[in-house]
């Protein structure tokens, strides 16, 4: 229970005060000194403080007082000044000096309620917003509290000051780049250029230039000599994405940059020394591809020195609502909404589905949920996820209708996040066909993500 200090010199006004908030845990004070020392010892989120306290009751020279101690001692604390009806003039002085709302007397329990709820409400968001950062605060910028993350964490840590070169592993979107950028700025090269560059996301023809750059006159269009990535990179840490997507002709010239740390640029006759520290990473099986033979075994063992899992979303417990949360607080800052927080049953449904577009597809989630949301708390409509009750047997009702209506709309959420959102796959696995999904999604009102309709 929230714990609420009313400060005030009128017992007839305690009392109503401490009948109208029966939700909170109501401490009472009567003038600075016990007010000062109940939110030293209370640590209350709100205080509702009269400003005319004794020995200055007409006045508001110790309410004011009262204000400052309080924000000294506890800035975060959200103070309600209570000032008499005609009293503006100190109700600003008030504000001005960082009280959160000012409020005229008579007290009118109901509006006085909707006040000091808001100011709850507020501070439970700050307390938010400041576990969030504490969490994210740590330089590494991979936001987490799971233990699959701490580890994480922990051997970037380790492997950070070190030249080894880790290859980090995992799907998409599940934060690989930014491992990589982890890495660099905890190591003694933060304060050089970190350069990443996706091999799969270049031609074949351009990855050499891109990377090793080239002279005046290599190819036609080569009007100027130009410096590759790697020289970009000089000093610093140079990520190379889907290491795997290298072409086999290009692998040959990557080892030897990484064994002797010595580049040409295209069309030169000159070596180049470099320092530059690289960090790989790729979504597929590169073991595979060496007995293929098409990966080099030599250049695999070089660039696997440490190879690192980062697990997918699914398996981060938890640490999908802290991640949803920090976006939420993003992109409503961003987009300047009202949306705050997730409602319990948007919680469960960041829980519950599989997330195959891992930490990628819930920031686009979160996006668009914060721009659809018409009231601060996000629901699973606006994150265009399905919301599954979890029902124990004990909580079953006896009415058959209304057992086989829960059955199956389980059984279609089951199937949905089986299929990864892909409608068809969905009928198929509960063997109807698709318009009788529709149908019945319509019926129960399940909610479906609209993008995934396929
Ligand atoms: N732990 C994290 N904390 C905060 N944001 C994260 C975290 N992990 C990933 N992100 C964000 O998720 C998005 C995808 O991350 P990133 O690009 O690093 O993934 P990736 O594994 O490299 O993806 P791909 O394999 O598709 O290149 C980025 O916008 C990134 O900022």
């Amino acid at each position: 229970m929230e714990t609420l200090l009313i400060v005030d010199d009128d017992k007839g006004i305690q009392k109503q005060l401490k009948w109208s908030f029966a939700d909170y845990k109501v401490v009472l004070a009567d003038d600075r000194n016990s007010a000062i020392a109940a939110v030293r010892r209370h640590e209350p989120a709100v205080v509702t403080l009269d400003l005319g306290l004794p020995p200055d009751e007409a006045n508001a020279s110790e309410g004011l007082l009262a204000l400052e101690e309080i924000l000294r001692i506890s800035p975060s604390t959200k103070v309600i000044v209570v000032t008499g009806s005609d009293d503006k003039t100190h109700a600003l002085q008030a504000i001005a000096k960082g009280a959160y709302d000012f409020y005229q007397k008579p007290i009118d329990s109901d509006v006085i309620n909707v006040i000091v709820s808001r100011a709850f409400t507020l501070a439970q968001l700050e307390r938010e917003n400041q576990r969030l950062v504490d969490i994210a605060g740590l330089d590494s910028g991979i936001i987490g509290s799971s233990e699959t993350i701490d580890n994480l964490r922990s051997m970037i840590e380790r492997i950070a000051p070190t030249e080894i070169t880790a290859l980090l592993l995992g799907e998409s979107g599940t934060g690989k780049e930014v491992a990589a950028n982890a890495i660099h700025k905890l190591s003694d090269r933060k304060n050089k250029p970190f350069i990443a560059i996706n091999c799969a996301s270049i031609p074949d023809t351009l990855l050499e230039s891109e990377l090793f750059g080239f002279e005046k006159g290599a190819f036609t269009g080569a009007h100027k000599t130009t410096k590759g990535k790697i020289e970009c990179a000089e000093g610093g840490t140079l990520f190379l994405d889907e290491i795997g997507d290298m072409p086999f002709n290009l692998q040959a010239k990557l080892l030897r940059f990484l064994q002797e740390k010595k580049i040409e640029r295209l069309g030169g006759r000159q070596e180049i020394q470099v320092d530059v520290r690289v960090v790989c990473a790729t979504n597929q099986d590169l073991s595979s591809m060496v007995a293929e033979k098409t990966f080099r075994e030599d250049l695999y063992y070089r660039v696997s020195e440490i190879p690192i899992m980062i697990p997918p979303l699914r398996d981060r417990g938890e640490d999908v609502v802290i991640l949803a949360q920090y976006f939420l607080t993003r992109y409503s800052q961003q987009y300047k909404s009202q949306a705050k927080s997730f409602s319990q049953e948007a919680k469960s449904a960041l829980k519950q589905y599989k997330w195959p577009g891992n930490i990628r597809e819930l920031q686009n989630k979160v996006k668009s949920s914060v721009v659809l949301a018409t009231t601060s708390q996000v629901s699973p409509i606006d994150l265009g996820l399905l919301y599954r009750v979890d029902d124990s047997i004990e909580e079953m009702p006896l009415n058959l209708r209304e057992v086989r209506e829960k059955a199956e709309s389980s059984a279609i959420y089951r199937a949905y996040a089986l299929a990864q959102g892909n409608m068809s796959k969905t009928a198929e696995l509960l063997g109807i066909t698709r318009p009788t999904l529709y149908s019945l999604i319509e019926k129960y009102e399940l909610v479906i993500n609209e993008e995934s309709v396929n």
